[in-house]
């Protein structure tokens, strides 16, 4: 279990089968079914999610013994966290070693991450017999007495620490919480909101309000016109809804209650719902300044994404040479790759490489291979020293039989070799796809590789990435 260290971590704890994971997927991963989740297994799962142009690490720890006691061995796992939410299934009727474990946990989450912020989820609300209310406040109080034990300054950790009755059964329960912890942990900077208000009194918008593509949490709801009546956030919620149902479409386009209604892709993960009674905006969205704009914001968000991975990929690769079991090769401590790229047709930017080397880096991977649709190699890197690395005609050949297997492009695969080795494909636009390998010796780190690769945030940044640079070479 290798800890990250982002700094947008955030770490769910609880008790075994308390409902950490059908939560985690009923907000994030909506397209899975969510009524048959087992157990976490591997003892963590981690994944990462994409809020206006920031990423959250999650690692989604499971609430059995065994992982407990990894968990609770090492306070380390409790640092670089910016938030923690704890599930305690409130159906039950012994708590105690929930209690002990959650004590555990917020004593060393205090003491390694001082400024993280606390959530409890008392879950399974639907579940819990006889008086409601009663059970929930005799609940809570038992968790403020630990909160006692653990720090004299009882209003500190008041006010850092926030209390949910969730149920999956109950959508808005959840979202309710996750929204709450979401926006304390990704805010949205000031400069976006002053940008967005002079766009839309220079465009002459009525309303912008921004919301996560994922699942549609309101970011922003900027009202520039006082004098007509907005939307109200439900409203755009719904319009935003249809517009995700549709995706294909870049911008949709409707005329409602004599309002012009834009939805249109933002920033990554985002999309921004416009609303505007002067029907003469129409154009404006097809126009290439608002085209600019919108690139220009998504290539900032780029920016950082790359410092922040880049900044990961350092402190995991330190944090591998201090924990390695083995000697290691003096060389291996050096970042040195050898990257191939480009071919007489397209050059892949040093960016990328440099880009997918510490993803390479971060994940344990030890192979990056870019691939175009006929099979051309556009970049080959070796990124460890492991001697039986694939060549690139070995890999065409296995991409052919691939492809061969699966002509229905998929958005992601993963594949397993018979020798042992595994790999994993991403689709970037319809044009190229990337593929990562990882040797034998990863098969522990696989199901986290897996995982991190199929996490939302990450397709769709290297996607935003890849977009950027599409457009501009294409206009
Ligand atoms: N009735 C009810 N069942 C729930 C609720 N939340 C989760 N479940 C069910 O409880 C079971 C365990 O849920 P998980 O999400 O796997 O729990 P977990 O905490 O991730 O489990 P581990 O990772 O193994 O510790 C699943 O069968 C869920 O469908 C809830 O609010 N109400």
């Amino acid at each position: 279990m290798l800890p990250t260290t982002g700094q947008n971590k955030l770490i769910i704890l609880g008790s075994l089968g308390s409902g950490k994971t059908s939560s985690r997927l009923a907000m994030w991963c909506k397209e899975n079914d969510i009524s048959n989740v087992g157990p976490t297994l591997f003892g963590v799962e981690y994944s990462g999610i994409a809020f206006c142009g920031e990423t959250v690490t999650i690692e989604d720890y499971s609430g059995s013994d065994e992982t407990w006691s990894v968990v609770l061995s090492d306070k380390r796992r409790f640092q670089y966290v910016r938030s923690m939410i704890f599930y305690f299934d409130a159906s039950k009727t012994d708590y105690q070693e929930d209690l002990d474990r959650y004590q555990r946990s917020i004593q060393w989450l205090i003491e390694q991450s001082p400024e993280a912020t606390v959530s409890i989820c008392l879950h399974k609300a639907d579940l819990i017999r006889g008086d409601k209310n009663e059970a929930l406040r005799a609940l809570k109080l038992k968790i403020i007495e630990r909160n006692k034990i653990v720090s004299k300054c009882q209003i500190d950790l008041n006010l850092k620490f926030k209390y949910f009755v969730t149920s999956i059964h109950d959508y808005s329960s959840i979202s309710n919480a996750w929204r709450t912890i979401i926006l304390k942990l990704v805010m949205i900077p000031q400069r976006y909101i002053d940008r967005l208000q002079k766009f839309a009194e220079y465009s002459n918008f009525d309303q912008l309000a921004l919301f996560n593509g994922c699942n549609q949490i309101l970011i922003a709801n900027i009202k520039v016109n006082p004098a007509v009546t907005h939307f109200t956030n439900d409203q755009c919620q719904e319009r935003s809804k249809k517009w995700f149902e549709q995706k294909e479409i870049e911008c949709n386009h409707s005329e409602e209650d004599g309002k012009s209604v834009f939805v249109h892709d933002f920033i990554f993960d985002t999309v921004i719902v416009a609303v505007s009674h002067d029907s003469s905006v129409t154009a404006l969205f097809a126009n290439t300044n608002f085209r600019i704009f919108l690139i220009n914001e998504n290539k900032k968000s780029a920016a950082r994404y790359i410092e922040s991975v880049r900044k990961e990929a350092l402190k995991i690769r330190e944090w591998k040479i201090q924990n390695c079991p083995f000697e290691l090769n003096e060389d291996m401590k050096v970042k040195d790759y050898k990257a191939i790229h480009g071919n007489e047709y397209f050059k892949v930017p040093q960016k990328y490489i440099d880009f997918l080397h510490d993803i390479a880096i971060f994940l344990d991977i030890d192979q990056v291979f870019i691939f175009n649709k006929e099979f051309w190699v556009m970049a080959h890197m070796k990124v460890s020293d492991w001697n039986r690395c694939y060549k690139d005609f070995e890999w065409v050949q296995h991409v052919e039989k691939w492809l061969g297997e699966d002509d229905d492009v998929m958005h992601l695969a993963a594949f397993e070799f018979e020798d042992g080795r595994k790999s994993f494909r991403v689709n970037v636009l319809d044009d190229f796809f990337i593929i990562f390998v990882a040797a034998e010796y990863s098969e522990l780190s696989a199901p986290y590789i897996n995982e991190y690769i199929k996490g939302s945030g990450f397709h769709h940044k290297l996607e935003c990435l890849f977009k950027n640079d599409y457009y501009e070479y294409n206009d």
